[in-house]
Parts: structure tokens; sequence; C-alpha cells
């Protein structure tokens, strides 16, 4: 799913009413609709309702949903925030059908702010796409005065005076429970230093035109169950183990032999043929006794890895998870980083060693795929003030170290090597825990081993990775999920998106 900014917005919203066609205030009344329809759901009718219009779009969104909760016997009052004199042309079809309804207030000055009272519902409707600077003067007073109240806030299509796509977070922005938004997300939804703006956010479908959207151009994309799906091969009947490829994982050192484990256990339950793990001696019956599925091919060294194993008939090479950065092992990544014809996903402290050895940074070969996270991302890239310099810096690597990046964390973002950046939809605070990165390691170096070009095996790898902690969060919670529970939900991960594929 692409993610457009604010102008793509408008061209598409004006696209699908010229070509669809419907009349403006036709497609206002729909997401109108949808976003009514998503609100009686979520509370019951008894629930005060206190809506915040601007004099835009948005504004007409807020009145006509006034008028469909009102239809719903809500109980809801409406204040018009008059922020300018110029009402757009469908806010006032909207204003003069709600004033059949009930009495519309205005906010035309600080004084004219309610008080907010307690257990009321605001529905934010003040600023959507079309915000072009930030909010000032009395409206500002009123986000102030919103933010403030203990009301659960419901912001429609994005929250009142968040820019889309650009750093606007020192400006009087609403901070949202929810924010119910229309078709898209918007890039600012799935940066980390937006959270407290949007709340939780969801989409609701409103029929713009697919087309349009697909002849936009963007550097961001959203990854849907789809868009997997439409990834995800399917294994033949008369297959054998070498038609799903041998993958070679170097991981694990004396204390660290876990990140190893859970890297081999994901890289065979994602459908590799064969699995050779080189681990150095202290591993060698850890990991024959936990998981015979693997073969081992054991250093000389005791306690870490010293040497490259052989690369014959090997499909693609995983490295990183419970490494360390003993010279000798710095050694063993230089070596691999010049020999190695096959994928390769680097991790942990591999990268560590190649943020603290630039020059070995420089070597790794294009396409390859690294998978830090903020703080190991941040050593091999460079400090940055927010969340989209930092996405600025993530593309501006990819493109001049030729390689994949997967920058982990909630909405995971898989930069490519054109500086393409996919942003995954799976995941939850349950797989903030040890050796949940590893497991995705291993999922992606199975994908490689598996023929998967290394772009599809980095996206289809993070979603099956954030789909299985999903699935492993419905039983055990966020509290109790560990690392093993995704792996043990991997198989649930590909049926799902097995049933998404048959659905289509
Ligand atoms: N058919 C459609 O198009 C559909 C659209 N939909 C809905 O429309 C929303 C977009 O609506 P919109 O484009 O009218 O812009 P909106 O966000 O309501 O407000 C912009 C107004 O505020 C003004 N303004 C901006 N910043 C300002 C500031 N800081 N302080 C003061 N004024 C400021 C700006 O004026 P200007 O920039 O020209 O000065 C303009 O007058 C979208 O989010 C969705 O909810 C849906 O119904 C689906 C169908
Ligand atoms: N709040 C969160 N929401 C979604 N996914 C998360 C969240 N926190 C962590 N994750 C995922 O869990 C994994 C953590 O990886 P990492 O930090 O390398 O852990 P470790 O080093 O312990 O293996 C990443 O894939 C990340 O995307
Ligand atoms: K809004």
């Amino acid at each position: 799913m692409k993610i457009l900014n604010a102008q793509q917005i408008k061209e598409l919203d004006a696209f699908t009413i010229r070509h669809e066609p419907i009349a403006s205030i036709d497609l206002m009344e729909r997401a109108s609709g949808q976003f009514a329809d998503w609100f009686i759901q979520k509370f019951p009718n008894n629930t005060p309702v206190l809506i915040f219009c601007g004099v835009g779009n948005n504004g007409g969104d807020g009145l006509a949903v006034a008028r469909m909760l009102c239809q719903a016997q809500f109980n809801v009052e409406v204040m018009v925030v008059r922020f300018s004199e110029k009402t757009s042309e469908d806010f006032q079809v909207n204003e003069q059908r709600l004033n059949k309804l009930i009495t519309i207030q205005n906010i035309h000055s600080e004084e004219d702010i309610p008080l907010i009272e307690e257990g009321v519902v605001i529905i934010d409707a003040i600023f959507g796409s079309g915000l072009s600077r930030p909010i000032d003067g009395f409206t500002a007073q009123l986000v102030r005065q919103i933010n403030h109240s203990q009301a659960t806030v419901i912001s429609i299509d994005t929250p009142s005076g968040l820019y889309c796509s650009s750093n606007n977070s020192d400006t009087h922005i609403i901070e949202a429970d929810y924010t119910v938004s229309f078709q898209l997300p918007k890039l600012s939804f799935l940066l980390p230093q937006n959270q407290r703006f949007t709340g939780t956010w969801e989409l609701v479908e409103i029929g713009l035109d697919p087309e349009f959207i697909e002849q936009c151009e963007t550097s961001y994309h959203f990854i849907t169950s789809e868009d997997a799906s439409h990834l995800l091969k399917k294994r033949k009947k008369f297959s054998h183990k070498g038609h799903y490829g041998h993958a070679l994982l170097l991981a694990g050192s004396f204390g660290k032999m876990g990140a190893a484990l859970l890297s081999a256990k994901a890289t065979l339950r994602t459908g590799v043929g064969l699995l050779t793990c080189h681990l150095p001696l202290c591993g060698y019956s850890i990991m024959q006794t936990a998981l015979p599925e693997a073969m081992c091919s054991i250093d000389h060294h005791e306690h870490y890895i010293t040497e490259v194993p052989s690369l014959a008939k090997i499909n693609a090479i995983g490295i990183g998870p419970g490494l360390n950065q003993h010279v000798s092992t710095i050694h063993v990544l230089e070596k691999l980083i010049q020999e190695a014809k096959q994928p390769l996903v680097f991790d942990a402290d591999a990268l560590n060693i190649l943020a603290e050895h630039k020059y070995l940074l420089k070597q790794v070969p294009e396409n390859s795929i690294l998978t830090p996270h903020p703080k190991e991302f941040e050593r091999l890239a460079g400090e940055t003030i927010n969340d989209y310099d930092r996405l600025k810096l993530l593309q501006e690597f990819v493109i001049e170290c030729n390689v994949i990046v997967v920058l982990k964390g909630a909405h995971t973002a898989i930069a490519l090597p054109n500086g393409s950046i996919y942003f995954n939809s799976t995941g939850n605070p349950g797989m903030a825990t040890a050796g949940s990165g590893d497991v995705l390691t291993g999922i992606i170096l199975s994908l490689l081993a598996q023929n998967y070009t290394p772009d599809h095996a980095a996206i289809l790898g993070v979603y099956l990775h954030g789909l299985a902690g999903d699935l492993a969060r419905e039983t055990e919670g966020e509290e109790a999920l560990i690392a093993s529970d995704i792996v043990e939900y991997l198989g649930e991960a590909f049926a799902v998106l097995r049933n998404v594929q048959n659905e289509e």
C-alpha cells in the first residue's frame, strides 16, 4: 500500500470525484459514514459527544458525522472553530444539513472555548490533510485545552495540527486517543515521535481511485497482508529438501548460545531445506541436543568463532546473533565479506563490528541485508535529531552503501538500495524482549536460502515475524511473550498468509 503526501491526497480526491464519478459532497458523505460506523461500533449511544469542526473539508466531515450520530440517537454538541472567514463548499452544505437537527455553536476567540466536561468524548475535525502551517491563535489555545482535558479524543483523518509527512512536533497538535484515517496511512503515523498525537490509528476504506494510486510516485509504502501474501511462494508437490536451499548461520559465543539457537530454530521453521550452524566448540552439544534438525560445523575455539567454514553448496549466509566482537571474529567477518558470493544477512555484533570498522562496511556486498535496531543504526550511520531526520539518513545510507537496511522497532522500516522504504504493519510491544531480533535474522536467512530476492526476503520476513508475534500475543499476552513463542507461531503465521493468498 502506498503512502502519499498531502498534495497527492488532494489530487487523489479530485481524481476520484472526476472519474468515478462522484460529487465531492457524496465522497464526503461516504468518508463520514465510514467514520460514523466506526464510532458507533466503539461507543454506546449514551456517550455525550462534543465535535470540534474547522471550516475546511475536515470540518465538513465533522458536521456530517454529527448529523449521522444525531440520527443514531447520540447526544451531540457541535462547535465550529472559526479560524477563517473562508469556508469550503462541502462544509457549507453540511452546515445547512446539520442546522435542521441541532444548534451549531461557534468559537471566534478564546472566550468562546467551552469547559470540557468529564466523560465527554471529543471528535476532532478541526484540520485534516489541508493543514498548511502550524496552528496558532485561539485555535492553539483550544488544542491545549483539549489536550489537558481527561476526555477521550478521536481525530478524523489526522490529529489536527500534525503535518502528513514532515516534522512539526514542537507546534500545537491534538493528542488523540484514536485516529480514524481515510484509506491510506500518512507517513507521520509510522514514526515513533508521533504516537502521542495519533494514539491508536486505524484506516477506513472510502473508495478512492486505485488506478490513480497505482501511478502515484512515492518512496514510502505500508506492508499489508495482501502485499505480503503476494510475495509468499508455494511449495511444490514433488519437491525435496534440495529445492529449499541450504542456509549457513554463523552465531553464538560462550554465554550467548541461546541467540544462535533461536535464530537456527526460526530458520528451520521458515521452511529452509538444510541448515548448518557454525558455532564455537562450547555450542556443539547445546545445538545438537536442542535442535537435532540443524547440522553443526564446529570452530576450533571453545568460546567464540575464529574460522570461516566451507561455503560450498551454501545458498545464503547469516551472521551475528550472539556472536561477540573478539579480534578473531572480526577477521572471520572480513574474510566472509570478501569470499561469500551468496546473499548475506548481518545482525547484532556483526553490525557492531561493521560500525567499529567502517572500511569493512564499505566492502559489504551489494544487496546484503543489515538488521539494526535504532541504537545499532546510530552506530552504523550516526546520530539524528528526530525520526524524520533518521528516515532521511536511512535513505542516504542505503543508497550510498547499496544495501538493504531493516531498521527494527514498531513499524520496522525496510529501506531498499534505491531509497524506497516499506513500513511493517505487524508486531506488538510484547516483542520488545530478548532474542526476538535473533528470530528475525533466522527468518530472513531462511527466505534468502530459498531463493527469495533480498528485497522480498526482508519485506516478507519482517511481516511474518510481526504476524507470528501478534498470534503469540493472543495466547501469551504482551508481558509473558518470549522470543521462542514467535518461533512457535511461525506455522500459524504462514497459514494466515496462505489464507489471504487463497481468498484473492
Ligand atoms: N473530497 C475531498 O476532498 C475529501 C476530503 N476529505 C476530508 O477533507 C480533509 C481535507 O480538507 P481541506 O483540504 O479542506 O483541508 P482542512 O484540513 O479541512 O483545512 C484546511 C483549511 O484550513 C486552512 N488552514 C490550513 N492550515 C491552517 C492554519 N494553521 N491555521 C488556519 N487555517 C489553516 C486552509 O486554508 P489556507 O491554507 O488556504 O489558508 C483551509 O481553509 C481531509 O483531511 C478529509 O478529512 C474527506 O471528506 C474525503 C473527501
Ligand atoms: N514495540 C514493538 N512493536 C513491534 N515490534 C517490536 C517492538 N519492539 C520490538 N519489536 C521487534 O522485536 C525485534 C527486536 O529486535 P532486537 O532489538 O534486535 O532484539 P534482540 O537483540 O533482543 O534480539 C525487532 O524485530 C522489532 O521490530
Ligand atoms: K482532524
